[in-house]
């Protein structure tokens, strides 16, 4: 039988609030067996751009990122967040760490052009080095992944990190029985986005495309909901989405996605 693997991604905003990330960071730490962190950070490298006059823009959920956003994306995702948060796990007893995905040439990139869109320095994942990752986790260390991959020729890229979760997720899936879990400031995947109580519960490929047509999922829950799909038809045993309270024992109200 496969060893259980958690693999756990948190968003900008979640991240941004000091009280609700420690939250997470503390359910986290209680999480037994096998268990990789990843995080984004978009917000906090919006805010440290404009700072410093850098404007951000997004098409399609993905930042443009020319030389000087990538430098802000390397300072705020694998300097300020992904430190911080190591720091936070270690205060809490578990022993972590922080990754891009150039150290131990973890997560292989290429640079991402689609639909003639030119996105700069952005990356799609070509290869994730499970055998690396193995290793940490059997020497009894827990992974926190950022959102940078590197093309192997000296050039970090900027990479979506719901894509980093689930890229990691297939990859591991050979070897664990792995649960993907997306963790960000609301519940769930909403009905009606102004109420925190419109939860639904489990999402299958047929309502997902009824969702779609009724535009009840748009922005940042696109991305998410196509890498949950793509993590699901490759072999992860389980995608949910909700936030922190889903790590509380016996609590159920959060979305699970299905085939
Ligand atoms: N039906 C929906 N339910 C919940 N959130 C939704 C929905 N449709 C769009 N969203 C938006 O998706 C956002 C989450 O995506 P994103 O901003 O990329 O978060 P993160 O940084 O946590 O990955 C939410 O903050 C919300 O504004
Ligand atoms: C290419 C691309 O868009 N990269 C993302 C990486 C950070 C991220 O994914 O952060 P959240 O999870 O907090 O949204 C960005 O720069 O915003």
């Amino acid at each position: 039988m496969k060893q259980k693997l958690s693999i756990v991604k948190i968003g900008g905003n979640l991240i941004e609030d000091p009280k609700e990330l420690y939250y997470l960071l503390h359910l986290f730490s209680k999480i037994r067996g096998n268990k990789i962190l990843v995080h984004g950070g978009g917000k906090k490298a919006t805010e440290i751009g404009e700072a410093l006059g850098i404007k951000s823009k997004m098409v399609d959920g993905r930042r443009i990122t020319d030389a000087q956003s990538l430098d802000v994306a390397i300072m705020v995702y694998g300097g300020l967040v992904n430190k911080k948060i190591v720091a936070q796990l270690q205060a809490l007893g578990v022993n972590s760490v922080g990754l891009s995905g150039a150290d131990a040439n973890i997560i292989k990139a290429y640079k991402r052009l689609v639909n003639e869109v030119d996105f700069g320095f952005v990356g799609d994942v070509e290869k994730v080095n499970t055998y690396s990752i193995f290793k940490i986790l059997q020497a009894g260390l827990t992974p926190v992944f950022c959102a940078l991959t590197h093309d192997g020729k000296g050039q970090l890229l900027n990479t979506n990190a719901d894509t980093i979760a689930s890229e990691i997720a297939i990859g591991m899936s050979n070897q664990f029985d792995t649960t993907l879990y997306y963790c960000f400031e609301k519940k769930g995947v909403l009905k009606d986005i102004s109420n925190e109580n419109s939860v639904i519960p489990f999402i299958n490929s047929k309502k997902y495309e009824r969702l779609l047509a009724l535009k009840v999922i748009n922005e940042g829950m696109l991305p998410k909901m196509h890498n949950c799909f793509n993590a699901l038809r490759n072999q992860v045993s389980k995608v949910c989405i909700g936030d922190s309270s889903m790590f509380e024992e016996g609590y159920t109200n959060f979305t699970t996605i299905t085939l």
